[in-house]
C-alpha cells in the first residue's frame, strides 16, 4: 500500500527551508524571489494501481494521483466534485500508424489541453476562498496563446477572484485572442507590446513588488502554480489506461513551451507510471534541445512561429525537471530526448499526415509528431504517443492553407468569433503596475 499523505509540504526551489502547505502554494503562486514551489516528497503509487488502471474511471484515477499532493486540505468529497467538473470530456488515444498514436487533449471547453489545469486550479482556489478569510484574489496570467483562454473560461464568474491576462499583441491566433478578450465579468485582458517572455517576466516581477502586494493579493494561473501544473499528469495516466495491452516500450512526445506538461508526465513516471522515455518536441524556441546537446542552458528571446503557444524563450518549468533528477545531467538525458523543427517542417508534417493517414494535426501536435518520428527511426522497439495539445481549428488560417481544405468550426468557436474583443494595451511594467494599483 502507498503511504497515506495527510499534508504535503511544498518547498521553494530557491530555498528548501521555505516550506508551505498546498493551500499556501496555490494562493501565493510563486515562492519569494520568483522561485517555484515543488512537492517536498514524490509519492509512490502502489503497483497494483497501475496494473488495474483500466478498471477505474478517469475521475477515480485522477483522485488517486492527486490526493497525496492535496492531502486533507480539501476533503475527498470536495476533491471529487472538483475533478468531476474538470474532467467532463474525453481524452482519446487515436491510432495513426502501426507504431504511433496521438492523445487528443483538445476536447475541453476551449479546445486546449490547458482546460484541465485551469479547471482544477479554479476549483481549488474557489474552495479556499469560500472556506477561509482570504479576501479578494487577483489571478495574474501570461499567455502565448492557449493558457489565457482556458484560464478565462475556468475562472469565469468564480466569486472572490479577478483574472488579469497578459498576452503578446499580434502573436496569438485570431480565435485564441477572441477566447481571452471577450468574456468580460471578472476577466480583463491586457495586450502587451512585446513577446510572451515579456509578459511572463512582468507577471513574475509583479509578485515581488511590495506596493502591489499591499494593494492586491496576487496569485498566478500559469503552470508555475502547483494547482495548474500538477493535474497535467492525469493525461499520461489516461493514455496508459488505453495502452495497457501494448507490449512495446512506451515513449511520449510532448510539444513543449513552458515545459509544464512534460514535467508533469515525468512526475507521473516518478510516481510509478510505466513510461520508458520522453521527447520534448520544440519549434525554433529550442533552449532545451540545445541544453541536451551542450549541457549549457542558454535562454534566448522567443521568436514567432506557427506553433505560437510554444514561443517561449526561457521555460519556467525546466527547473522542476532538473529537480526531479537532482540536477544530474546523465539520468535526465537518459530519460529525455529533444528535437526542434522549423515552421516549414511543421507545415510539411501537417500535409503528410493528412494525405497519408487522413488525420488533421494542429501545428503544436505536428511538432510533437515530428519529434516522435525522429526518435522512432532510431528506436524502432518503442510504441509512441504524441500529444495533440490543441484543436486544429484554433490555427485555422495555417491549417486550411496547408491541407487545402476547410476545417469544420465547432459551434462554441463560432459563438466566440462573433463577440467583441475588449483589451487594454500596455507597453511596459510601469503600465501593468498602474493598472494593478487602480
Ligand atoms: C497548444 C499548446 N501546445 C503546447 C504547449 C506547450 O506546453 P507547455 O508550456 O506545458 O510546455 C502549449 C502551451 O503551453 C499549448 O498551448
Ligand atoms: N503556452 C502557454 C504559455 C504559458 O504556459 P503555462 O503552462 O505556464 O501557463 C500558453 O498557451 O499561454
Amino acid at each position: 500500500m502507498g503511504k497515506n499523505y495527510t499534508q504535503m509540504k511544498y518547498i521553494s526551489l530557491n530555498d528548501k527551508n521555505h516550506k508551505v502547505s498546498f493551500e499556501d502554494a496555490v494562493v501565493r503562486g510563486l515562492a519569494p524571489g520568483k522561485a517555484l514551489y515543488f512537492p517536498e516528497e514524490i509519492p509512490n503509487l502502489p503497483k497494483g494501481f497501475f496494473q488495474n488502471l483500466n478498471k477505474h474511471s478517469k475521475e477515480e484515477i485522477a483522485l488517486e494521483a492527486i490526493k497525496p499532493f492535496v492531502g486533507d486540505e480539501i476533503n475527498k468529497n470536495g476533491l471529487q466534485r472538483i475533478l468531476k467538473k474538470t474532467l467532463d470530456f474525453e481524452f482519446p488515444v487515436v491510432p495513426i500508424s502501426e507504431n504511433t498514436g496521438t492523445l487528443e487533449l483538445f476536447h475541453g471547453p476551449t479546445l486546449a489541453f490547458k482546460d484541465v489545469g485551469a479547471g482544477f486550479m479554479a476549483g481549488c482556489l474557489g474552495h479556499f476562498v469560500k472556506k477561509g478569510n482570504l479576501g479578494k484574489i487577483t489571478v495574474l496570467v501570461a499567455t502565448s496563446g492557449d493558457t489565457g483562454g482556458a484560464v478565462a473560461k475556468g475562472f469565469l464568474g468564480v466569486e472572490g477572484i479577478d483574472v488579469v491576462i497578459l498576452y503578446p499583441k499580434g502573436k496569438v491566433s485570431e480565435i485564441q485572442e477572441k477566447q481571452l478578450t471577450t468574456l468580460g465579468q471578472n476577466i480583463t485582458a491586457l495586450e502587451v507590446n512585446g513577446n510572451f517572455d515579456d509578459c511572463q517576466d512582468m507577471v513574475k516581477k509583479a509578485f515581488s513588488d511590495s506596493e502591489i502586494g499591499e494593494k492586491r493579493q496576487l496569485t498566478s494561473a500559469n503552470s508555475i502554480n502547483v494547482a495548474r501544473w500538477l493535474p497535467q499528469m492525469f493525461y499520461y495516466f489516461f493514455a496508459y489506461k488505453q495502452l495497457a495491452e501494448k507490449e512495446q516500450k512506451l515513449v511520449f512526445s510532448v510539444p513543449s513551451g513552458n515545459f509544464g506538461n512534460i514535467c508533469a508526465g515525468m512526475l507521473a513516471k516518478k510516481m510509478g507510471l510505466p513510461i520508458d522515455h520522453f521527447i520534448a518536441s520544440n519549434n525554433e524556441n529550442n533552449v532545451v534541445t540545445r541544453y541536451l546537446k551542450s549541457q549549457k542552458y542558454l535562454s534566448k528571446p522567443s521568436v514567432q512561429t506557427i506553433s505560437n503557444a510554444m514561443d517561449v524563450g526561457n521555460p519556467s518549468n525546466f527547473v522542476r525537471i532538473l529537480e526531479l533528477f537532482n540536477n544530474e545531467f546523465k539520468p535526465l538525458s537518459n530519460q529525455l530526448s529533444s528535437y526542434s523543427y522549423s515552421d516549414e517542417e511543421t507545415r510539411k508534417a501537417i500535409k503528410k499526415v493528412k494525405e497519408k493517414y487522413d488525420y488533421v494535426m494542429d501545428p503544436h501536435g505536428a511538432v510533437g509528431y515530428l519529434g516522435l518520428q525522429e526518435f522512432l527511426a532510431e528506436n524502432p522497439d518503442y510504441y509512441g504517443i504524441f500529444l495533440e495539445t490543441a484543436h486544429p481549428v484554433k490555427f485555422l488560417e495555417t491549417v486550411e492553407k496547408v491541407i487545402s481544405e476547410k476545417v469544420e468550426i465547432p459551434v462554441s468557436i463560432k459563438e466566440v468569433m462573433n463577440k467583441e474583443k475588449k483589451s487594454i494595451e500596455i507597453s511596459d511594467y510601469a503600465e501593468l503596475k498602474e493598472f494593478l494599483m487602480q
